[in-house]
């Protein structure tokens, strides 16, 4: 698919996913991020990304604005084509601060985030604009900010949402992706794609955050971990499953065995809500558990562990939003 002029992006949420893709984006796009806590390092020096794919040193130098407010200002009446939303998928706090940007029945909104049930909020708040939903493999972090280390991985499947809407615009931004030199597939309906990463995300991410681990120290500890994390991954397949997207026992084992066989070199693998618990920043412990618990729950599936690891998740949550206030 050609494009015959730059389309323009706006980046909300600069961190570890985001700069990549924002990097990645400004060759093929006009781009502009909104940036919060690394506003002033990304102004000055912009930005350094050590990748394993792409290469070490990388700098760019975005256009950075503080909000969504100053974006619209900047693009002086021009609408923008996407904003790809690459912040915490935490509910209830975007949909609203986008909404000087987003042009009724033009822009599309990408959403580059874990976790199950998160497109709603923003169908609602966008009622004609296409929201495009994209599941994210890209392991990296932001340690300091504006430095990002990106690891082996970068892909994108990337579905309308709902899968019934049409497809015009998630096809479209696939294709500026793979234009751009990343990885980027088009799901007539990215959901079981959605459920299967939920299998690592739900399971792996409360583990590590609760127990300040990698997930290969977690294996390592006792020899309960394994069948415990393979009970978790279960419980989330049935739920999965109930939900209409099927999941076999040995894509279940895959998954697990991903983490099992980065345990004779060490390499073992820091989920982004351990990162945000070691940073003192808030979890998307709704996106990623309360909504799959939920989503069990109204089907009537047993999901004592996950249930568990929700209560423990969501008590660190409020403990860490507490800390912020202090
Ligand atoms: N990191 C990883 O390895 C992976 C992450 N993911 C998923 O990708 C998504 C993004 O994760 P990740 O990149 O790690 O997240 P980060 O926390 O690294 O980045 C999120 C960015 O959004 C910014 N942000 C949040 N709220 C606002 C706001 N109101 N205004 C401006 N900026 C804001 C944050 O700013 P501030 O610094 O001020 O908080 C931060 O820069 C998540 O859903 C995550 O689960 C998926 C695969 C791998
Ligand atoms: C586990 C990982 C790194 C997989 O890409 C992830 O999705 C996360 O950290 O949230």
């Amino acid at each position: 698919m050609a494009f015959e002029m730059r389309p323009k992006v706006l980046l909300f949420g600069a961190g570890s996913v985001g700069t990549v893709y924002l990097w990645l984006l400004s060759k093929v796009a006009d781009t502009t991020a909104v940036c919060r806590s690394n506003y002033e390092v990304a102004k000055r020096d912009g930005f350094i990304i050590n990748s394993s794919i792409f290469g070490q040193g990388i700098r760019f130098r975005p256009e950075v604005v503080r909000d969504c407010e100053e974006a619209a200002t900047k693009a002086a009446g021009a609408a923008y084509d996407y904003i790809v939303v690459c912040s915490k998928a935490i509910p209830g706090v975007v949909p609203k601060l986008l909404a000087p940007v987003v042009t009724p029945g033009k822009t599309a909104i990408v959403l580059v985030q874990n976790g199950v049930g998160i497109e709603q909020e923003y169908m609602d708040t966008f009622e004609s604009n296409p929201i495009i939903s994209a599941v994210v493999y890209l392991p990296a972090t932001q340690r300091p900010g504006g430095i990002i280390k990106h690891g082996e991985v970068e892909k994108l499947q990337i579905g309308a949402f709902p899968a019934s809407a049409s497809s015009e615009s998630a096809k479209a931004f696939a294709a500026l992706v793979q234009i751009a030199g990343g990885t980027a597939e088009f799901c007539h309906d990215v959901q079981p794609q959605r459920w299967f990463k939920l299998l690592v995300n739900a399971s792996w991410n409360p583990i590590c955050a609760l127990s300040l681990s990698k997930d290969t120290a977690v294996l390592e500890s006792c020899n309960e971990a394994t069948p415990v994390l393979l009970a978790v991954m279960m419980e989330i397949r049935d739920i999965a499953e109930a939900h209409g997207y099927k999941i076999s026992k040995e894509q279940v084992e895959f998954q697990l065995g991903r983490a099992q066989a980065r345990i004779p070199t060490q390499a073992g693998i820091e989920p982004s809500m351990l990162q945000d618990v070691q940073t003192g920043r808030r979890i998307e412990v709704e996106a990623i558990v309360g909504n799959t618990v939920r989503m069990g729950k109204s089907k009537g599936i047993k999901c004592d562990r996950l249930e568990m690891l929700y209560v423990l998740a969501k008590s660190l949550d409020l403990h860490l939003g507490r800390q912020l206030s202090a």
